[in-house]
């Protein structure tokens, strides 16, 4: 019988450095020179660094699920206070199966790769794009403005559609994608799942007309009095401005005392 411990994982939250330290230097068999690094600075380069890795897809190199999440949920909240235009688009690659079935799953890698930089330079640096997973990858543009909604999707569908993929000398592919995308809900409290969900049913209406195309959600009418505004964040309105508090009634001109 093995005298092997059982396996467990390590939380990061609860690594002390001196316990990483000893087992760094323990699996190194005590002959590491940690780069010229103080144990603390190699231990905390190498946590970053598995922090890091924890939020890229291996495949592509963009943002993974998880760090998209985490965008997505600090730009809602974002969107809430400011009342600034977000939007969230979904892209699906069309008839992805049929490359895999056709070429192999080594050409459907390189097919992912080949959109991710396609996308990756296609946008602002202010703007997220990451693999959502499979063959989906979500983009997060930040103060985005309404009108320009259909215009930045169609310009990265149109990237897409224009990007021939080369994988051999003998073997160029064509690909294209379906887009959905929503707005965040500006002046209310909504979740980053919800958002998605509606970008996600745009998306099955992009596929639904025939693919590659885009469709995003009809605006809802979301307006707020600024009243309704000032009850949502708890700051006092007035007519003249947002932070001119209500002066305190004037001392009586003539007091009887
Ligand atoms: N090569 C490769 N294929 C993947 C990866 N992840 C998911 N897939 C493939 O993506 C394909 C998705 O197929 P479907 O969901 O049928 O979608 P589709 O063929 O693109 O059809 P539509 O989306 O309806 O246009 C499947 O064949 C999966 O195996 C990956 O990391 N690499």
């Amino acid at each position: 019988m093995s005298n092997t411990p059982p396996f467990s994982t390590v939380r990061l939250r609860d690594l002390q450095l001196t316990t990483a330290h000893a087992l760094v230097a323990q699996t190194s068999g005590g002959s590491h020179t940690l780069e010229g690094k103080t144990p603390t600075e190699y231990l905390q380069a190498l946590i970053d660094g598995l922090c890091e890795l924890s939020l890229r897809d291996a495949l592509t190199g963009l943002p993974n699920r998880r760090h998209m999440q985490a965008v997505l949920d600090s730009e809602i909240d974002r969107v809430a206070r400011s009342g600034e235009a977000a939007l969230l688009l979904l892209l699906d690659i069309d008839h992805f199966k049929k490359i895999n079935d056709s070429h192999g799953h080594g050409v459907g890698d390189q097919v992912l790769q080949s959109i991710a930089a396609t996308l990756h330079g296609c946008l602002r640096p202010m703007d997220t794009v990451a693999r959502w997973g499979g063959e989906e990858f979500a983009i997060v543009l930040p103060a985005c403005q309404v009108a320009f909604g259909r215009v930045v999707a169609e310009r990265v569908r149109r990237a897409i559609e224009a990007t021939p993929v080369h994988i051999s000398p003998g073997l160029t592919l064509r690909v294209t994608i379906s887009i959905g995308g929503a707005f965040a809900l500006q002046w209310i409290r909504s979740t980053a799942q919800l958002w998605v969900e509606r970008a996600d049913a745009e998306l099955y209406r992009a596929k639904a007309a025939g693919r590659n195309c885009v469709h995003i959600e009809e605006q809802p009418d979301s307006t707020v009095s600024a009243e309704e505004k000032s009850m949502l964040f708890g700051t006092p309105y007035t007519p003249s401005g947002w932070n001119d508090l209500p002066l305190p009634p004037p001392p009586p001109a003539h007091s009887a005392y």
